[in-house]
């Protein structure tokens, strides 16, 4: 195993002049100049020595620094072309360490570029970040993801709904695509000050680490299920579920009162009521085969 190389690199400022990096508000361009905040993000996923990497929206390239110090291999996709000459000094710094590619992170094939088990690391362009979020999420797990972990800063407001707990007004939809398969938290608060230029808003790191799927839980039957149940989530159970085929009797299967609201259903209880639906579902299909 090779140990990360640390080359003496220009301060982020300086390469921000040199290449004429004024932040585009269309771009999500926040950028992160402090390098030891930097180290602790890219410390966040543990060992990545040697480890493929995949960094969404490298900018001028602090994080991806961070990150090819930690010794990763890196593939980076980045939308502004303005930011591929600094990212090709940093390559240069790296031999071999990082390949950049220049285009819409929404239009790239993350598992293709970056391979089997990459660690997905950003600073996410708060313009594109949940839907990437939920296309990593969304990924087939069999039993695991293609990516190892995912390593993403979010506006505060949305780091709080993918790692919310039943019983508050965070916790939904994507709480629960978050966490039935992984474990998600929030690994570092970081103000806005720390950003250049700084957002309204305060931001937050959110780690996910994947777990085994459970079995016989079906993807499109617990986002139907979350879809009907948090669309009305004011409503009894009974009434929000009352459009989705089989939805009532596979909460009486699992024991789950209707009268409660969907943000009193805990992620392992959507998980067992999305299990008894494809199973009627199933049984429903055969019997008309
Ligand atoms: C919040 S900034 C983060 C920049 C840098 N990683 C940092 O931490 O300082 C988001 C970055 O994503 C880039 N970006 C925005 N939309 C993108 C997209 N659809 N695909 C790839 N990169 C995108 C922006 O140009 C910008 O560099």
């Amino acid at each position: 195993m090779t140990s990360p190389v640390r080359p003496s690199l220009p301060p982020l400022r300086e390469v921000i002049a040199a290449h004429g990096l004024q932040a585009s508000k269309a771009l999500g361009q926040n950028f992160l100049l402090d390098e030891q905040l930097l180290d602790r993000i890219a410390a966040i996923p543990g060992d990545l020595r040697d480890r493929p990497a995949f960094e969404v929206g490298p900018g001028p390239g602090g994080l991806t620094r961070a990150i090819l110090r930690a010794g990763a291999r890196l593939v980076a996709v980045e939308r502004d072309e303005r930011c591929l000459p600094a990212l090709a000094e940093l390559a240069e710094a790296f031999p071999g360490q990082l390949r950049v590619l220049s285009g819409d992170a929404m239009q790239v094939d993350a598992r293709t570029e970056a391979g089997e088990g990459a660690h997905i690391i950003a600073n996410l362009p708060y313009n594109v970040g949940t839907a990437l979020l939920i296309g990593w999420l969304s990924a087939d797990w069999n039993p695991l993801p293609w990516w190892s972990s995912l390593t993403l800063m979010f506006q505060m407001e949305v780091a709080e709904r993918i790692v919310a707990r039943p019983g508050g007004d965070h916790y939904g939809r994507l709480a629960v695509l978050a966490q039935w398969r992984g474990d998600a938290r929030i690994a570092m608060k970081v103000h806005r000050s720390a950003f250049t230029p700084p957002p309204k808003v305060m931001s937050a790191v959110v780690h996910i680490t994947p777990k085994p799927a459970p079995e016989g839980v079906e993807l499109k039957h617990l986002e139907r299920l979350t879809a009907a149940a948090f669309g009305q989530r004011r409503k009894m159970l009974r009434q929000s579920l009352k459009g989705l085929p089989g939805a009532l009797d596979a909460l009486e299967t699992v024991g789950i009162d209707p009268q409660r609201r969907a943000e009193t259903v805990s992620v392992e209880e959507f998980v067992e009521v999305a299990r008894a639906l494809g199973s009627q579902s199933a049984s429903r299909s055969g019997a008309g085969a």
